[in-house]
């Protein structure tokens, strides 16, 4: 991608692990409604740092101009969130920022989907035993979603959008249904987190992928290579090339590596 890139949400925590691994790689472009300070910028110029609200047609459309891609990650991240906050910031802050993609010829765009579109396929018959290692129910991308909450509506809503996009207006787009972002370690004593594990390093590299990759409408799995899991990563590595290099089965439950002889 030799255009601007797009990052909305760029200084939260998805829009870090992003930004700090692959901030040399593209021309980027941050969007954020909170100034992202300079050591979060990772050497991206504040003259390319924009402070607004992805639900302000223009000031979107003022930000994504002359860019070939971008990343969407702006929204109220919460599973709890209430009706009011995803209605504006994730359903309708997602229309904006893929109407405004199209207006300015954008060729693809990567949306933070997420697990708690499809959360609700854990039911109390599968749980707990799905997150274990040698259970094999998975869930593919294939399915409908079933929201685990309105959070959760408002992501199944945001891919219904790009499945929109893409079939009226040509525009590429990849749903990342992302487990559980966090950093150095999974989620510790925590069976569906260390089943949905997103290490930084992997995020960055799915990402990276669905900057470089060719695809038309896809949703996919945003998880790391765990041997606990319930999402196949099939599709994202046929489609996307994605090669996650971590497992959270290399840490115990309490989210210590195991090859540190302290834990041994
Ligand atoms: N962190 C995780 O494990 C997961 C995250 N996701 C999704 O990834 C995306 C990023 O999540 P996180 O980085 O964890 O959240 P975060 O809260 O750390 O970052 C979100 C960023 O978006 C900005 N933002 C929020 N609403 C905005 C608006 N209306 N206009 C402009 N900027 C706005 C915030 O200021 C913040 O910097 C979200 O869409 C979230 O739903 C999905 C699944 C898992
Ligand atoms: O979509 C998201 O999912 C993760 C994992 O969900 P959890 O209910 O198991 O914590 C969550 O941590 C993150 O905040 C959210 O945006």
């Amino acid at each position: 991608m030799d255009d601007p890139v797009l990052l909305t949400g760029a200084g939260g925590r998805v829009g870090q692990a992003i930004l700090s691994r692959l901030a040399d790689e593209y021309d980027w472009r941050l969007l954020d409604r909170e100034p992202i300070p300079e050591e979060r910028r990772h050497g991206v110029p504040e003259s390319a740092s924009f402070v607004a609200d992805v639900t302000d047609d223009a000031a979107v459309a003022d930000a994504v101009a002359g860019c070939g891609a971008v990343i969407h990650l702006a929204g109220d991240p919460r599973p709890d969130a209430p009706w009011d906050s995803v209605l504006a910031n994730n359903i309708d802050g997602t229309q904006t920022v893929f109407s405004a993609a199209v207006d300015a010829g954008v060729e693809k765009v990567a949306f933070a989907s997420s697990n708690h579109a499809v959360g609700a396929y854990e039911t109390d018959e599968r749980t707990p035993e799905m997150y274990r290692a040698d259970d094999d129910y998975r869930l593919d991308g294939e399915e409908l979603p079933r929201p685990s909450n309105l959070y959760g509506v408002s992501k199944a809503s945001g891919e219904t959008l790009g499945r929109y996009y893409h079939d009226h207006a040509d525009l590429d787009v990849v749903c990342v249904r992302i487990g559980n972002l966090t950093e150095g370690h999974p989620p510790r004593e925590y069976e569906r987190g260390q089943a949905m594990w997103l290490s930084h390093r992997d995020c960055a590299h799915l990402f990276d992928r669905c900057l470089a990759a060719d695809y038309g409408y896809e949703i996919v799995y945003g998880i790391s290579d765990n041997d606990r899991k319930y999402y196949s990563i099939e599709r994202a590595k046929e489609v996307l090339g994605y090669d996650p290099q971590d497992n959270s089965a290399e840490y115990t439950f309490e989210g210590e590596p195991k090859n540190d002889p302290a834990t041994e």
